[in-house]
This record gives C-alpha cells, structure tokens and sequence, in this order.
C-alpha cells in the first residue's frame, strides 16, 4: 500500500493569521474517526453540524463540522472540514488535536496531489488550482479558471488520442512489412498527420498565450551604458531598487522588479548596458542582458536623448527577435529644446518624472494587447506545458519525413514519443519526481 492510503492527513486550509473563520481538513480513512472524537457526535455526510471541539475534555473552540464521504469528496478520501474562528492559536491546537488522534501534518499541495492521484483532477486542472490562488489579476484568474474546468486538457486529450489512432494505423502497418504503405491506407496517415502537426500548432500558440497570461508582460529593459535604464526601474518600481551612478557599466546583474499597473501584472528587468568592449564581469552581464532578452515579451530600450542614433545601434542585434519593442528617450531635463514627437517614442525623464505618465500608459496599453489576445477560451498554462507541446510537435514533423520515407518503425516510435510528451501535461504519464516538484510549490493546505 502506498502512503496515501493509509495515511490520514490534517492542515489548517485557510490563509495564515487571523481570519474571521478558519478551517482545518482531514483527508484520508481516519479523517471521520478523528473528527467524532473532537466533536463527540456522529457525522452524517453533507450536513453542517454545529460543535464544540474538545481536545482531552478541554473546550477548544465551537464551530461546523462538515464530512464528505470518500469518493464522493475534493480528494476523493474521506474528508472532514472543521470551521472554527480563524484564530491561528485556536487552529494550531485543533491541527494539534488531530495529530494526537492519528493525523499526520499534510505536506504542501498534498490535498490535491490526493485528487489528483484518484483522478479528481488531472495534472495541468491540479496546476491550475494553485495558479487560481495566486493569479494576480482578473484576467489571469478566469483563465486559470478554465484550465481548471479541464478546458485545456481536453484540448490536450483530444491530440493525444489522434495520435494514439495514427499510432495504431502505422504499428499494424509494420506487421504487413512487404506491402508499400500505400496500399495500407497512406494517405489517410499522412492526411491524419497533418491534422495532428496543425492541431498541436495550434495548441501551442493558445499554451504560449496562456504561459503570459499566467506570467505576466515579461519586459526586459535595455539600452547602452549610462541611458538611465537603472533610473527609470527605480522611477517605475517607485522604490530605489537599483544602484544608479555616473559610471557607465554600474549594473552587471540582472535585477527583477514585479510592477502592478491597473490590475495587471508587469515583470520589469534591469539589465547591464550594451557596448563593445567592458571587463570580465560587465561582458558576463551582458551576456545575461541578451540571453534574458531571448524570453522577452517587450523590450524596454532606453536611449539618451542627447544621443539616440548610437545607442540604437548598439541593442539592434540584441533585441532583433523580442515581440515587442518601447523606445524611451530618457534625460529629456538635459535637451535643449523640446523634443519633436514622434509616435513610438516615449521622451521622459527618469529624474524630474516628465513623461512617466505617457510612459505608464504606454504600458498599460501593451498589456492590453496582451489581454485582447487572449480572447475567451484562454487558459493558463506553464513553461513545462508549452515545452511538452514544443516537444510533441518535433515528434511529430519526424513521423510526417519518416512516414514519407517509408520508415515505419521509427514514425512509430516518434508518435509514441509525441504521445507521451502530451500524457506529461495531464499526468497520463508522470514521473514521481515531477509530481514531488509540481505539489511541493503549493501552498500547505491545498
Ligand atoms: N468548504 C470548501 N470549499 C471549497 C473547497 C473545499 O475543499 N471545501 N474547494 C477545494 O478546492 C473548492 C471547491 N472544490 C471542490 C471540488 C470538489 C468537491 C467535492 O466534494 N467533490 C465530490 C462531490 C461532487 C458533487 O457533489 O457533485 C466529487 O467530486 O465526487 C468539493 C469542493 C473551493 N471551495
Ligand atoms: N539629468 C538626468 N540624469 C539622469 C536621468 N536618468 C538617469 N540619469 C543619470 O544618469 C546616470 C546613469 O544612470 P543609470 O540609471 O545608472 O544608468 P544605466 O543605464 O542603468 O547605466 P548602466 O547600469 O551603467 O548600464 C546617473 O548619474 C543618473 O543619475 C535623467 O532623466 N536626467
Ligand atoms: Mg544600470
């Protein structure tokens, strides 16, 4: 038997610190004992009773004692919620209680690996609780909500089981090795792949909107030496979060600022200047500067008014692959005259705050680009499922040139791979140690 078989396991389920109401859950076989002996009563499954919790005949708290019998429950165990008031001394002691009783302290995202191991809730459904919890916006939250509703892992299911059928075609297709396979419904192979090769496209695409969804505009800032690009992440951020000096080369580490504008989510990243040349550790900087710009959703290039044109040829290469790019002229306080308008640049000034208002809107507006994109049917996803979907679609391209070729065998063993790149996503297959490392960053309770 494995662990969470026989283990019955007990954490408080609310936010830490003080709350009106606090629950602590119990799942698993002991869970309906334990919670009698507290409450002294029997529970019948699905009625709220009101209780009086004791430990050893001491009063420890009233509060509604609800029972989900097993499987018809969050984690399919057996399950006890006990709703007390969301005094976290009071709750300790109820968890303490337990404990005594038999409950082990549940480890974090415990409850829904339970759910997910008795197939409650598939992998990327379990995930996209967690990203519920912490979505950071309501547009990430109602995606994440539709990841939870299974919407991208039908998605996910129904390529998988394309593959699965084009998998059967070819392996009866080698039993008959003599006959070209032509003669062995071909066509309708190659017909079938194309559609899986564009299906998994597609997919792709939408996981990939999901991924900045979940993530947020990651927007890098970059620029020559001594722009003012440390200057204006401080002037964004609000705080003094960067080292700022006269000294062309002051940032060598790349710094990471997370930015909320209008309800939305900004990742800023302070960069090292880009120019030929520079010491050891500003040529190690940089190279992080550009590597951080390769997983760009916008590039934030900061130019010194005075002189735009030499800076601009310094990022050109660098930023050449980014999505998207703001040109910010910064220093404006040190023209001469007033600057002559131009549509995609920003003129500000990181030290008296001129511009930063356009600047903000700008922003704002980019996010919002974000946001149009992710028309209704967007669902949150992750970096692992956009790199398991980038991964099925190699296999897949391999099938289409082995298929043309006639190598059956080894199209066979690309669809099997392709196939078991999508049972990552949804946990169909799932290795013990990807669920450790996708549970444990829960938090304790869910
Ligand atoms: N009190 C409480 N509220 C909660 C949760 C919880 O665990 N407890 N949830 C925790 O995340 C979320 C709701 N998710 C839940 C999902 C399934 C079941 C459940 O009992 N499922 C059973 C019965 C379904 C039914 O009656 O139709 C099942 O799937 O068999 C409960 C909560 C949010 N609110
Ligand atoms: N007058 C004026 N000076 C500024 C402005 N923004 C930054 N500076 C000054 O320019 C110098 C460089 O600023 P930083 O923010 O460190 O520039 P950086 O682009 O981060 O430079 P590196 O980290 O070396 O690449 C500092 O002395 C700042 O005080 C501005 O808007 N106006
Ligand atoms: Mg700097």
């Amino acid at each position: 038997m494995t662990d969470h078989d026989t283990d019955t396991i007990v954490a408080i389920a609310t936010a830490p610190g003080a709350g009106g109401v606090g629950m602590v859950r119990l799942s698993g076989p002991r869970s309906r004992a334990i919670a009698e002996g507290l409450c002294g009563c029997a529970l019948v499954p699905r009625h709220a009773h009101y209780v009086r919790i004791r430990a050893n005949d001491t009063l420890l708290d009233d509060g509604i004692a609800l029972y989900f019998a097993a499987p018809a429950s969050f984690t399919g165990e057996h399950v006890v919620e006990l709703q007390a008031h969301g005094s976290p001394v009071v709750l300790q002691q109820i968890v303490a209680a337990c404990r005594a009783l038999g409950a082990r302290d549940a480890r974090p995202g415990e409850f829904s690996e339970r759910a997910f191991l008795n197939g409650k809730l598939d992998l990327a459904q379990a995930e996209a609780v967690a990203d519920l919890i912490a979505a950071a916006d309501t547009r990430a939250a109602r995606a994440a909500r539709r990841a939870l509703d299974g919407v991208f892992s039908e998605r996910v299911d129904a390529v998988a089981t394309e593959l699965l059928h084009l998998r059967v075609h070819v392996e009866a297709a080698i039993d008959f090795a003599d006959e070209s396979l032509d003669t062995l419904g071909g066509e309708q192979v190659r017909a079938g792949l194309d559609r899986a090769a564009t299906h998994i496209a597609q997919l792709l695409a939408d996981a990939e909107r999901g991924r900045k969804l979940r993530d947020g505009l990651h927007a890098v800032i970059v620029g020559p030496p001594n722009a003012g690009k440390s200057s204006l992440l401080n002037a964004l951020a609000g705080s003094e979060r960067a080292i700022v000096t006269d000294i062309a080369g002051t940032t060598r580490d790349l710094l990471h600022e997370t930015v909320r504008l209008d309800g939305a989510e900004l990742t800023l990243v302070d960069t090292a200047g880009l120019r030929e040349g520079g010491d050891a550790i500003e040529r190690e900087g940089m190279r992080r500067a550009r590597e951080e710009l390769r997983r760009a959703d916008l590039a934030i290039v900061v130019l010194d008014a005075r002189d735009p044109a030499s800076g601009r040829a310094a990022v050109a290469e660098a930023i050449a692959d980014v999505p998207r790019r703001l040109w910010i002229h910064n220093k404006a306080d040190l023209l001469d005259a007033p600057p002559l308008m131009a549509d995609d640049t920003v003129h500000v000034s990181a030290r008296t705050g001129q511009g930063l208002d356009t600047l903000h809107a700008q922003l704002r507006r980019l996010s919002g680009a974000e946001a149009a994109d992710a028309a209704e049917g967007t669902f949150t996803a992750r970096a692992r499922h956009v790199d398991a979907l980038a991964r099925a679609a190699l296999h897949v391209d391999d099938a289409r040139g082995q298929v043309a070729h006639e190598a059956l065998d080894l199209a066979a063993e690309s669809l099997r791979a392709a196939h078991e790149a999508l049972g990552e996503i949804t946990g169909r297959v799932a290795p013990d140690a990807l669920l450790g490392h996708i549970f444990s960053s829960f938090c304790i309770g869910k």
